[in-house]
């Protein structure tokens, strides 16, 4: 049990494409007064700007000199967060699905993960954090005090985002999008580094029959469970 941190305690929620990550992150960093780390949009915001430079999704010297050149920040804009590519605004151009499957791509190199790690790892640190991502409870922050696996089945997943992508204008069929989903599943699931894995000591959610707000409680509780715990000393 790590020493109580400046800030609060650091959460973490470690899950799959889809499975409800960013929507329940934002919900429960608004109901704690948390800061919510997408630590996603931070591996998009370097495949975006990889792909930019012509870098090749293998090249990992190319790749560590983008790294060390680049300052990824979240700036808040009301209810929503922007996310700054060295002070630029890429809120929107990471979100696209090329960007979504390089992003997988370039998240395996072992030069990218370790870059953010150290970037992820300065953020979190003094707590009063809820982190999202693939890797948040197993390396970036292995004491986090709580611990979610958020998942969902892969159908119910590309149904989720296959809407999401339907409500933007994206032509893309349902079938496509479950079979993306399932593709991006493989490749971060069978990565050498730090692939998604649920981590031991990780409450595990399925959320595939779970309405948002019914996620959101079980979270909640959770956190506010160990927070009491925390008070005793
Ligand atoms: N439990 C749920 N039930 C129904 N829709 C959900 C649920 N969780 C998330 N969604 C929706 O699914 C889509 C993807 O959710 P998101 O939070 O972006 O997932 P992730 O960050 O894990 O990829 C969003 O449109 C979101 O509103
Ligand atoms: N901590 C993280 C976060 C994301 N990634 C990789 C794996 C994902 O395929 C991409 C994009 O992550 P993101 O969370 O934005 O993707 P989804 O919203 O879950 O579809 O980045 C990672 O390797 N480690």
């Amino acid at each position: 049990m790590s020493a109580v941190r400046e800030n609060g305690v650091i959460v973490a929620i470690d899950g799959p494409s889809g499975a409800g990550k960013s929507s329940l992150t934002k919900l429960l960093a608004q109901r704690l007064g948390y800061i919510h780390i997408d630590t996603g949009a931070m591996f998009r915001a370097v495949a975006l700007m990889a792909r930019r430079a012509g870098i090749a999704v293998d090249d990992d010297a190319r790749l560590a000199e983008l790294c060390r050149g680049l300052e990824v920040s979240f700036v808040r804009d009301g209810e929503n967060c922007r996310v700054l590519a060295n002070g630029e605004d890429v809120s929107r151009e990471i979100r696209t699905e090329e960007i979504g499957l390089l992003t997988s791509a370039i998240s395996a190199r072992k030069p990218v993960r370790e870059a953010l790690l150290t970037m992820q790892r300065a953020m979190g640190t003094k707590g009063g954090v809820i982190l999202e991502g693939r890797d948040i409870g197993t390396v970036v922050f292995p004491d986090a005090e709580v611990k979610f696996f958020l998942s969902a089945s892969a159908e119910e997943r590309g149904r989720r985002r296959y809407l999401e992508l339907a409500a933007r204008g994206d032509q893309a069929t349902l079938e496509e999008t479950i079979a993306k989903v399932i593709q991006r599943d493989k490749q971060d699931e069978g990565r050498e580094h730090a692939p998604l894995r649920q981590a031991e000591d990780a409450l595990p959610i399925d959320s595939t029959t779970l309405s948002i707000d019914e996620v959101l409680a079980v979270m909640e509780n959770a956190v506010r469970e160990r927070l009491a715990q925390g008070d005793k000393g």
